[in-house]
């Protein structure tokens, strides 16, 4: 469902993400390890059109994502949370979920259907939502950074770094949101980078490993596919 070819993408001229080709399946829990400064962001911001490539392709669907502009890709059913979890601090956490859905011009009646999936994943959300965007500890604003990618993320996830910084039990709770949200929505393809592998809890069914903007190619699938997962190096 998510198709990488030959991804290269600099940013002030430095080549960050070079000649990248991987296939993540729908339904697939995809974690893209490296350490910081790999490309693990770029890769992400890549997907949501906030990265020019220098070549290659990314396909969504078989659609070339290069058609479609960066505001329009929140449209085809995908949901980023970055790594910085902005949360507007005027709105309060209920509205600051509703939002990205009403952007993309959701009915009333779409957005309390997302809203009603986001809390049965996220329960612990349920308690914040009248709060302030701005009233939020680091952990709780990560669940409500995953809350508001999920209300628009139908077809694909995209999480930066969730687990960074996440106290034991909350990381926890964020790897059990997981799980649910897999059995809830079947289909979904969920992509989580992360700076240190173990921090992940084995929520992935597969593994990417990233160095230096190249994916590493003993980076085979941890699921019993017998198929190579991964095709791309220097
Ligand atoms: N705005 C920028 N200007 C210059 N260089 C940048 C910029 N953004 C990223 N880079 C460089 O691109 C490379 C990849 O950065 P990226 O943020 O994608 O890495 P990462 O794997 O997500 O790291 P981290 O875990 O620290 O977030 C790094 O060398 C970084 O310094």
């Amino acid at each position: 469902m998510l198709q990488f070819e030959n991804l290269s993408a600099d940013i002030v001229r430095a080549p960050v993400l070079r000649n990248i080709c991987a296939d993540l399946p729908q339904g697939s829990i995809n974690a893209v390890v490296g350490r910081n400064g790999a490309g693990k962001t770029t890769l992400l911001r890549a997907i949501m059109g906030l990265i020019k490539l220098r070549e290659g392709r990314i396909l969504f669907d078989g659609c070339d994502l290069a058609g479609v502009p960066d505001y329009g890709r929140a449209k085809l059913g995908i949901g980023y949370a970055p790594q910085e979890r902005v949360m507007f601090p005027t709105l309060s956490v209920e509205e600051n979920l509703r939002l990205p859905c009403q952007v993309a011009g959701f009915s009333k009646a779409q957005v309390d259907e997302r809203l009603a999936l986001t809390l049965d994943v996220v329960p612990q959300l349920r308690d914040m939502l009248p709060r302030s965007g701005a009233a939020l500890s680091g952990g709780q604003g990560k669940m409500a950074a995953l809350g508001r990618a999920l209300m628009i993320g139908s077809r694909l996830v995209l999480l930066d770094e969730p687990f960074q910084g996440l106290a034991p039990a909350l990381a926890t709770q964020y790897s059990e949101a997981l799980k649910r949200l897999q059995s809830r929505v079947p289909e979904l393809c969920i992509v989580i980078t992360e700076s240190n592998g173990s921090l992940l809890k084995d929520v992935q069914d597969r593994t990417l490993h990233i160095e230096r903007g190249a994916l590493l190619p003993d980076a085979a699938p941890i699921s019993t596919s017998s198929s190579p997962f991964i095709e791309a190096y220097p």
